[in-house]
């Protein structure tokens, strides 16, 4: 055959080629249009593959064959029909129009856009079926079609709808990189190299301007033109200019990419938006010349020409195209391409490393994170990969925000509570740690060792291993999703007695509806109860508080020996406890001023009003502090008789406690006279003044003295001022005096908090029945400083602290403390003190000396200007007309007789005979203190 016919035949085989192709152009064309007309011309009621038709007329305008043909992609694909016709048209169009590419060439790219398509399209339904509802759409099945629908259950049955989300948007974006062959890097570093590129080109678009304007002359050359490097391809592009006035920017690409894998190589006009190896084979092979200039020398060691259509190798194989590349700047070309391609293939092992490793939360948005460190050789360490998607999911308004990233969260960060638990600031402890005078007589003697505690338990189990944190937090978050709460873990912090899981809700979920959960979470969580948390100063998140399995306890020994406690000024200072990060709690009662402790029985208040005993008695001496005990339950505060800080013996009789009350109450009106006199405006001010006058040697004369009244002649000189001991009043169970004594304890409390802050006086009102006709809105008012322990009710908590949360206590122990004038309560776990511990502490300070009962206490109460007349209404008490009826037969008025006679105490005795004065049977005290009887003796029989 001669050449002329293999030329004839040639070209005839590429005449049918070429018919052929577009032939299959047009088929396809028209297929993709059927196809978008029928699925325009969709209508539910139409007769179709998965139902009969309503209506006897077809409206869709493809016909019957388009109704069931649009019926069958609606079925399938929900939404993702719209796609199916554009994109089956835009890859084969693609292929089509590429007249030389034969179609064993353009093969691997058809598949790899129509795996793409079929990524994206099959992720689009799937989320479709998981968010959007059909009853808009009205499609056969659902809005994701029947594919969609099976793989979101799938999805969800795996990933979560969260997760899954994540995962299905992922899938769609791979594809969809896939179908249009977009680097979505490239494409961000071109847009941005773009940027900061254009002020530049914008200046030189001026200079060039009148310089282009002679190159359409023939001989004209500019000096770049003249530049043998010149690729004739190029000539007529700006971007050719661009090479030629930058040459070094070609030799900086072919090193780069004679490094490895990196864009970094391409210039912006080499690094196409569309990154088709067909034009970038084509282009380089038609734009690069065969040979000259500076240029040469890599055309010199290029490999023999190829034939005219080679397709770029597209492979996976990381290695031939790279070293290629080093030698082959054309090459570089495609290697940038293959590199691109290689990268996330090349990403996979490593991801699945650190998935063996133990990261099974390695999240896709980071794995090029994990790609970037395994290109670089470093080991990449699990926890690292945690930390940076934490990191970025606690950035604010991140996470919740815009919606939340299930395969970044899976890796909670963990931070001791140590660190992340703010302390309370002293001020609002009320601590002060100067060392100025106390105003108190300098002490007589020591207080006992800190030793007689009994120390901290130094091993003492943890809580939960990370794992579980781990574990804890995904089944938190699981069973609010139950609840329809979403919201995410974000930090954990775990802490000696309770773990902090610290939430971020999302963007409309109110921390209330956490609150009531709080029951709900404890039983799907197997707890024995969760503390909601909904505000944490200088956090935007809510706290869940669990339970430790093993709770850490805290002893006596440990608070006070905190520095805290040892270097705190006042004498009034109490240890409470620990906060939950395990620091100590030491609060300040003279600044509280008044205490109001209150939890249900057995939750630990005695130990707690134990704990705060044994820290004033660790600190102050009986010249700075004296105490007054009210103990109805006669077990708790009788283990302290004898201490040499008592004020009066326990007191277990309400009325006589109720006396006691009256007592404080005249002592605080003499203290205020006292004060007054001196010109100062409280109790220290009014010791040091003492203090200095006694050291001048010009001690200070009692100014109220009153010699008449104490039975002594009027020319008695008055004697010299002591110092006034702080007064501390403990009332264990202040339900039970409200309950015999009735309102009067309630005004003559009241009457104390109101004023007894200036004269020295305290009260620690302790109660297990927080209702509130005990913690009434009078004593409320004038307490505010208070200790919830775990109640029974949400009311009772409100009726303590005005808050819920002290039902979702721990017991032993476990308190809130509410400091006056603060709104958020803090969860202070309380000291634990044995009975031995007190018992030892008792006997050393009985050591070292009896109690020296104040004898004003026995006296009449009324003196010193106590309202006590009228206050009681004694005519009702039971042994009042027994009273009587000796006084009357006895003719002795005296309060210590009827104290003797009916074995009552002296407070009770004294009223009786007030209300007899009131009553017109006795007179009233006469200047020697007698009272004469009035009423005739009884009749005998
Ligand atoms: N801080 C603590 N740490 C550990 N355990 C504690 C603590 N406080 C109390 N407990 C435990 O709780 C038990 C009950 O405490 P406590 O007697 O103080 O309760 P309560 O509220 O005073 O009860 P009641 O009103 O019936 O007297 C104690 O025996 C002790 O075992």
């Amino acid at each position: 055959m001669s050449e002329q016919n293999l030329k004839a035949s040639l070209s005839f085989t590429e005449l049918l080629v070429r018919i052929a192709k577009e032939s299959a152009l047009m088929l396809v064309l028209g297929v993709c249009l059927y196809l978008m007309i029928a699925v325009l011309g969709y209508d539910s009621r139409d007769p179709g593959w998965s139902h009969l038709g309503y209506q006897p007329e077809v409206r869709n305008l493809a016909g019957t064959a388009g109704a069931w043909v649009a019926d069958w992609l609606f079925s399938f694909f929900g939404i993702g029909a719209w796609l199916v016709p554009i994109l089956l048209a835009y890859p084969s169009l693609r292929f089509l129009l590429r007249r030389k590419t034969s179609l064993l060439d353009g093969m691997p790219y058809l598949i790899l856009r129509a795996s793409g398509g079929l990524l994206f399209v099959a992720g689009l339904c799937a989320l479709a079926s998981l968010h959007l509802s059909n009853s808009v759409f009205e499609y056969p099945f659902t809005a994701g079609g029947l594919i969609g629908q099976a793989l979101s259950d799938w999805i969800v049955s795996w990933f979560s709808v969260l997760g899954g989300s994540v995962v299905l948007w992922t899938l769609m974006l791979v594809g969809l990189t896939c179908y249009v062959e977009v680097s979505v890097g490239q494409t961000l570093d071109w847009i941005g190299r773009g940027l900061l590129r254009l002020p530049a080109r914008l200046a030189s678009l001026g200079r060039l301007r009148p310089r282009r304007a002679p190159r359409s002359g023939a001989d004209t050359k500019t000096p770049a033109a003249a530049k043998p490097a010149a690729a004739p391809g190029y000539s007529s592009s700006v971007s050719s200019a661009r090479i030629r006035t930058e040459p070094s920017s070609t030799g900086s690409s072919q090193g780069a990419a004679a490094q490895g894998p990196s864009f970094s190589g391409l210039t912006e006009e080499q690094a196409p938006l569309f990154l088709t190896p067909e034009f970038a084979d084509e282009d380089a092979h038609s734009s690069v010349p065969p040979a000259q200039g500076p240029s040469s020398e890599t055309a010199a060691s290029r490999p023999a020409p190829r034939p005219e259509r080679v397709e770029p190798s597209f492979s996976f194989e990381e290695s031939p195209a790279a070293r290629a590349a080093a030698q082959d700047p054309r090459a570089s070309e495609s290697q940038d391409y293959s590199d691109y391609a290689d990268a996330p293939f090349a990403a996979a092992p490593a991801t699945q490393n650190a998935a063996h490793a133990g990261d099974r939360h390695a999240s896709d948005r980071h794995a090029s994170d994990v790609h970037s460190r395994a290109a670089g050789s470093e080991p990449v360490a699990v926890s690292q990969v945690l930390d940076t998607a934490v990191g970025r999911m606690a950035a604010p308004g991140d996470a919740a925000g815009q919606g939340m990233d299930e395969a970044v969260r899976k890796g909670v960060r963990i931070v001791p509570l140590a660190e992340a638990h703010k302390p309370m600031q002293d001020s609002d402890l009320g601590l002060d740690h100067d060392q100025r005078p106390t105003g108190l007589r300098p002490a007589r003697q020591q207080v006992p060792s800190l030793d007689l505690l009994d120390p901290p338990e130094l091993h003492q189990e943890q809580g939960y291993s990370d794992d579980q944190l781990e574990m804890m937090s995904r089944l938190l978050e699981d069973k609010l999703k139950d609840f329809g709460v979403v919201a995410e873990v974000v930090e954990v912090n775990p802490g000696p007695v309770i773990t902090r899981f610290e939430l971020q809700p999302a963007p409309g979920v109110k921390a209330s509806k956490i609150t009531n959960l709080a029951k709900d979470l404890a039983r799907s969580m197997a707890v024995l109860s969760v503390r909601v948390v909904e505000v944490i100063p200088g956090k935007s998140v809510v706290g869940i508080e669990i339970p430790n399995e093993s709770r850490q306890t805290v002893r006596l020994s440990e608070v006070l020996n905190s520095k805290p406690y040892r270097e705190a000024s006042s004498k009034l200072t109490l240890g409470l406890g620990n906060d939950i990060a395990g620091n100590p709690v030491v609060v300040n009662l003279a600044k509280m001023p008044h205490l109001l402790v209150a939890g249900t029985t057995g939750s630990g208040k005695s130990v707690g009003v134990n704990a705060m005993l044994l820290s004033l008695l660790f600190k102050a001496t009986p010249d700075e502090v004296r105490l007054m005990m009210v103990d109805p339950k006669m077990l708790e505060l009788s283990i302290y008789e004898g201490i040499p800080h008592l004020l009066t013996p326990v007191i277990t009789d309400m009325k006589e406690a109720a006396g006691g009350l009256r007592w404080c109450v005249a002592e605080m009106e003499r203290r205020y006279k006292l004060m007054a006199k001196m010109g100062v405006r409280n109790l220290s001010g009014f010791n040091e003044k003492l203090l200095k006058a006694q050291e001048q040697g010009q001690p200070i004369k009692d100014p109220l003295w009153n010699p008449e009244q104490e039975g002594l002649p009027f020319d008695t000189p008055a004697p010299a001022l002591e110092t006034l001991p702080y007064i501390v009043v403990v009332i264990d169970e202040f339900a039970d005096m409200m309950m015999i004594v009735g309102k009067k304890v309630e005004e003559l409390i009241a009457r104390i908090a109101q004023k007894a802050r200036a004269a020295g006086i305290h009260l620690i009102l302790a109660t297990q029945r927080p209702s509130v006709d005990v913690i009434t809105g009078l004593i409320k008012a004038n307490v505010p400083t208070r200790i919830a322990f775990q109640v029974s009710s949400k009311i009772d908590s409100r009726t303590i602290l005005d808050q819920s949360g002290a039902e979702n206590l721990l017991g032993n122990g476990d308190m809130l403390y509410l400091p006056a004038g603060v709104s958020v309560p803090n969860r202070v776990h309380g000291a634990f003190v044995s009975d031995d511990e007190v018992h030892r502490i008792v006997d050393a300070w009985k050591l070292y000396g009896a109690p020296a009962y104040i004898d004003d206490i026995l006296s009449d109460p009324s003196e010193g200007g106590a309202p006590s007349a009228g206050l009681f209404d004694d005519e009702q008490d039971a042994l009042y007309d027994e009273a009587v009826a000796f006084v009357l037969e006895s003719r002795k008025a005296s309060i210590s007789s009827v104290q003797r006679k009916l074995k009552i105490g002296y407070n009770r005795a004294a009223r009786m005979i007030e209300t007899m004065e009131a009553a017109g049977v006795v007179t009233s005290a006469g200047s020697n203190g007698q009272r004469e009887v009035l009423a005739p003796p009884p009749p005998r029989d």
